[in-house]
Formats: structure tokens, C-alpha cells, sequence
């Protein structure tokens, strides 16, 4: 015989009760820990910190609630901890709405000053500038590969990359009015949308003209302005400006995702601590001579290290000259590692470090 649902609801108040005593027990403890980091001069976010509350605890999970419900969990309970200590000022690119957004949310919980940027480009400055402590940029499509631009400005900046998350892209086409596909003459998204969606829009909208704009939250923007006008955005941007959702997921690739990285100014934070899941990334130029590239992989060989992305952008010399953008597994505080990149740096005639930090989602 089941119990009854007021008795069921008693007892979930009754532990509420205990949860909000113990949730506010931790954040009193947050609370002196950031006394001690003010105290010390030393930076608020600790990501491999998070990193390794969020692997304990799913470790130590026995359920019924699943280790991905324990990741969100616990990264919105630090968020809040985290804000109590000092808030995280975040730029990524806007407007309000934007995948760029939700990967920043999903990294850094809602507990942030939001600072929504015009272009990839203007997170990059404000995050040099220090406007923002943090930045949030796509790297990487699952579908359509790199994000160009972001890995250039990595070339150009002093900023490095200290986190990542990956978020499941699903592209929604959003119009005014009602949500048929009927009468729509003009598709408004960011390029790498249009590109992600084109066997769809193909196949549902041959004849309606594809404008690119600067985000997917602007297209659905002006999508509101116009009756026959749809914009492919995420779910929350058709909240945002009150659309109707005329297709849901209209991605070609069912799992399409896309990869940020997390990045800042090496004083606002140097690079992580191990976390015990950790990446490294890099960017290295080898001499343009037969059996350069294939030399630079021997060290990795040799000590034993996987290399996890490889990916090559030219060097704009008009030499056919590349940068090589590699992540390779562990963290430089393992010998093996540091004995890798050690041998690697010594073949390399450009070697940078982008960055080591815990692996995301
Ligand atoms: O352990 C710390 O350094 C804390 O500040 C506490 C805490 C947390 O809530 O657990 C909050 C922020 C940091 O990013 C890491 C962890």
C-alpha cells in the first residue's frame, strides 16, 4: 500500500528543510574561503577544484538520481558559493539567447554577470581588457569543424584557455505569427547554422533565401520583426523574442555538437591545478622539411601520450606554412607529459602553450 501524497510531500518539505540548513552551512564555508582568498590575493574560480567535487561525488553516487543530474546540481550549488565569494564577470557572444550563452551557463551556472559581446572578436578584447574575467568562445562544430576565427585570435592574444564544455546543438526554425513553414521567403542565422541546417532547409525551403548575421539570437531578433522572415536558433532565443517554433531540430546531424573553450588572462588565472582528468593544448609550427609533421609525433609515441585533436590552420606566410592546434591527455604535472612536451617544444620553431585544464563534458 503506497503512502499517501500528503504524507510523501510532509516528508520531501522535511528534507528540504535539511537540504536548505546544509546548503547554507556550505555556502557560510564558501564564504570563509573566500575571506582567505581575498586575504591572499588568490582568484575565486578554482576550476579543477570543481572538476574534482563534481568526479567525487558521482563516484559516490548510489542514485536514484543520475551522475549527469549531480554534475548540474552541484555546478549551480558552487555557482552560488562561488558568486557569494565574489561574482564572475563572463563575456561570450550575444545577445541574450545564443548557444554561446547557454555553454557559458552550463560551465559557470547561472549565478554570473552575464557580459553579452557583438562578435567572437569582442569577447577576446573585453576579456584582455579585464571587462570581463572570463570568456566563453565556440573552438569547434561537430559538423562543420573549426571555428576559424576563434583559433586565430589564440595566435594573436595573451589569453589561454583554463576550461571547456560542450553543448548538444539543436537548431530550431523560429517565426513570427504561427508556426507553419508557409510564406517564409527569408532564413536568418549565424553562418555556421545555415551550414549545419543546409540538407534540411534544402529539402523544406528550397526557395528561401539563406541571410547570414552575426548570431543565431540576432537572426531570431529579426525574425520577430517580420511576418515572413524565420530565424534557427535555440529553444530559449524563441522564448526570448516570442517566437513559434515552425521545426524542431532541423540540424542535419542528429548529435551535432559544439565545443567552447573557456578562456582569461593567465593573471586573472594561471593554468589549473590537476584535476586527474586533464587536457593540454598547444599550438606549434614545425620547419616546412620532409617528415617535419611526422617527427613532431614521435615524442608523444615515445612517452607514452595520446593526443586527442589535431587540427592545422595556415600560417598566412604564402609558404604553405601551417600552426598546428594539438590537445594531448594528462596535465604537465605527470612526468611522462612534461617529458613530451619537452622533446616536442625542442622540434617545434613556434610552440605555444594554450592552455591545461580539467576536461569538460
Ligand atoms: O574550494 C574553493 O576554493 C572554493 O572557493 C569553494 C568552491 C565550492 O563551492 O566548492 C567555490 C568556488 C571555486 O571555484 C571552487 C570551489
Amino acid at each position: 500500500m503506497p503512502k499517501p501524497l500528503s504524507e510523501l510531500r510532509t516528508a520531501i518539505d522535511q528534507v528540504d528543510r535539511e537540504l536548505l540548513a546544509l546548503l547554507n552551512r556550505r555556502a557560510a564555508l564558501a564564504n570563509e574561503v573566500g575571506e582567505l582568498k581575498r586575504a591572499e590575493g588568490s582568484p575565486v574560480f578554482r576550476p579543477e577544484r570543481e572538476a574534482q567535487v563534481i568526479n567525487g561525488l558521482q563516484t559516490a553516487n548510489p542514485g536514484p538520481l543520475k551522475d549527469n543530474n549531480i554534475a548540474h546540481i552541484w555546478r549551480e550549488i558552487m555557482s552560488a558559493c562561488r558568486a557569494l565569494e565574489a561574482p564572475q564577470r563572463v563575456a561570450f557572444l550575444g545577445p541574450s539567447g545564443t548557444f554561446s550563452e547557454q555553454a557559458a551557463l552550463q560551465f559557470f551556472g547561472a549565478s554570473i554577470e552575464k557580459i553579452p559581446c557583438v562578435s567572437i572578436d569582442e569577447v577576446f578584447r573585453a576579456t584582455a581588457a579585464g571587462t570581463a574575467e572570463y570568456g566563453v568562445v565556440p573552438v569547434e562544430n561537430s559538423t562543420e569543424g573549426v571555428i576559424a576565427r576563434s583559433l586565430d585570435l589564440f595566435l594573436s592574444t595573451p589569453l589561454h584557455i583554463v576550461g571547456e564544455s560542450s553543448l548538444l546543438v539543436r537548431h530550431n526554425l523560429l517565426r513570427k505569427d504561427n508556426a507553419s513553414l508557409q510564406g517564409i521567403e527569408v532564413v536568418l542565422a549565424h553562418p555556421q547554422a545555415l551550414a549545419q541546417c543546409q540538407g534540411w532547409l534544402g529539402t523544406h525551403l528550397p526557395d528561401a533565401e539563406r541571410r547570414a548575421v552575426s548570431s543565431n539570437a540576432e537572426g531570431a531578433r529579426l525574425a520577430a520583426t517580420h511576418p515572413n522572415w524565420a530565424g534557427i536558433a535555440s529553444d530559449r532565443a524563441a522564448t526570448e523574442f516570442g517566437l513559434h517554433i515552425a521545426a524542431h531540430a532541423i540540424q542535419d546531424d542528429a548529435f551535432n555538437r559544439t565545443r567552447f573553450a573557456v578562456i582569461c588572462l593567465p593573471q586573472t588565472l594561471a593554468a589549473p591545478e590537476a584535476s586527474g582528468k586533464d587536457c593540454v593544448s598547444l599550438i606549434v609550427s614545425v620547419p616546412n622539411r620532409p617528415g617535419a609533421v611526422h617527427d613532431m609525433l614521435v615524442p608523444l609515441k615515445k612517452h607514452g601520450v595520446s593526443m586527442t585533436r589535431f587540427e592545422s590552420r595556415p600560417a598566412r606566410s604564402g609558404q604553405w606554412e601551417y600552426f598546428f592546434y594539438i590537445d594531448l591527455q594528462g596535465h604537465p604535472a605527470q612526468p611522462q607529459v612534461a617529458a613530451a612536451l619537452k622533446d616536442l617544444q625542442a622540434l617545434c620553431a613556434f610552440y605555444k602553450v594554450l592552455g591545461t585544464y580539467p576536461v569538460g563534458e
